[in-house]
């Protein structure tokens, strides 16, 4: 088992302090899943540098969490504060990566990347010069001339990450971001976003199915379990302190006994509602 660090003392540790917070979040849908909560009494703490991963099984609740969190869904009860206020509907803080990249078909990809600055008024020159910064940071320079249809599947979701990242955001949520990418593009995306997230150091919400993904990119990981949907575990990630390679990180006794335990958790879904290395 694995217990992470006590929530005050990884914060004052990182000099972090709570961006997002769960109070006591429930939700139902109607009377579906049987009278069970799809959310149940979910209490959660994001920190304003957190990079945390969500992972559980298929059904679990996840992306209606990362709802709630993005202002999209009300909970049935309880509240999401953000900066000590209530957050109740979609918010400028909070900016949503979706695993299908949402660029405008019709708009080249700098305009895609400006329109979210258009809308908060941000004058002529600071869109052209945060424009040419994101391009920059997302490595798209030569593409933004482009339509989305003229790129590659991971470019397109490069774009829709400077599009997300250009309204500055505190937070930004990811569903599942990369599951539509081949292996190798995937991979190259990881990387990429674990460099972005070095820079920004947005607090990032991160839901995947691939345990290694999420050892690969989380600070921190967290389990939900289903019916109902709880957090199980909420892990501080070891391998995020590690300077190696990917490769070095992958082939390392950790790596993989962290990975046996994780996927051990999520199988384990239906039969067990423990709570392990909880530090909230
Ligand atoms: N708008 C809705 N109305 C009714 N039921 C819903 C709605 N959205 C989701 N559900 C149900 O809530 C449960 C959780 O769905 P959700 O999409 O949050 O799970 P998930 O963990 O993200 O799943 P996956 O990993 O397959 O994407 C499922 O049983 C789903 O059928």
């Amino acid at each position: 088992m694995y217990v992470s660090t006590p929530a005050k003392a990884r914060s004052e540790m990182l000099n972090n302090r709570t961006l997002i917070e769960l109070k006591n979040i429930s939700l139902y849908y109607s009377n579906e899943n049987n009278g069970l909560p799809i959310l149940d009494n979910i209490n959660l703490q994001l920190d304003v540098n957190d990079f945390v991963c969500l992972l559980g099984p298929s059904g679990c609740g996840k992306s209606s969490l990362l709802n709630i969190l993005a202002g999209f869904q009300k909970p049935t009860t309880g509240e999401v504060m953000i900066n000590d206020k209530p957050h109740t509907g979609p918010s400028p803080n909070v900016g949503v990566v979706f695993q299908h990249h949402n660029l405008f078909p019709w708009m080249t990809i700098e305009k895609n990347i400006e329109f979210g600055l258009k809308m908060k008024s941000v004058s002529k020159s600071e869109r052209k010069r945060l424009v040419s910064y994101y391009l920059n940071l997302v490595g798209l320079e030569s593409s933004a001339k482009m339509l989305p249809y003229q790129l590659s599947g991971g470019m397109k979701q490069r774009a829709s990450i400077a599009r997300t990242l250009a309204t500055d955001p505190q937070a930004i949520l990811m569903d599942e971001p990369f599951s539509a990418l081949d292996a190798l593009t995937r991979e190259n995306m990881q990387i990429h976003l674990l460099e972005l997230w070095k820079k920004t150091r947005k607090c990032i919400f991160f839901i995947t199915h691939d345990v290694e993904e999420a050892l690969l990119l989380g600070k921190r990981i967290l389990v939900m379990h289903s019916k109902p949907g709880r957090i199980v575990v909420d892990l501080q990630n070891p391998l995020s302190q590690y300077s190696q390679s990917v490769q070095e990180i992958k082939h390392s006794k950790e790596f993989s006994d962290l990975r046996y335990y994780l996927i051990s958790t999520i199988r384990n879904s239906k039969a067990n509602n423990t709570v392990f290395g909880m530090n909230h």
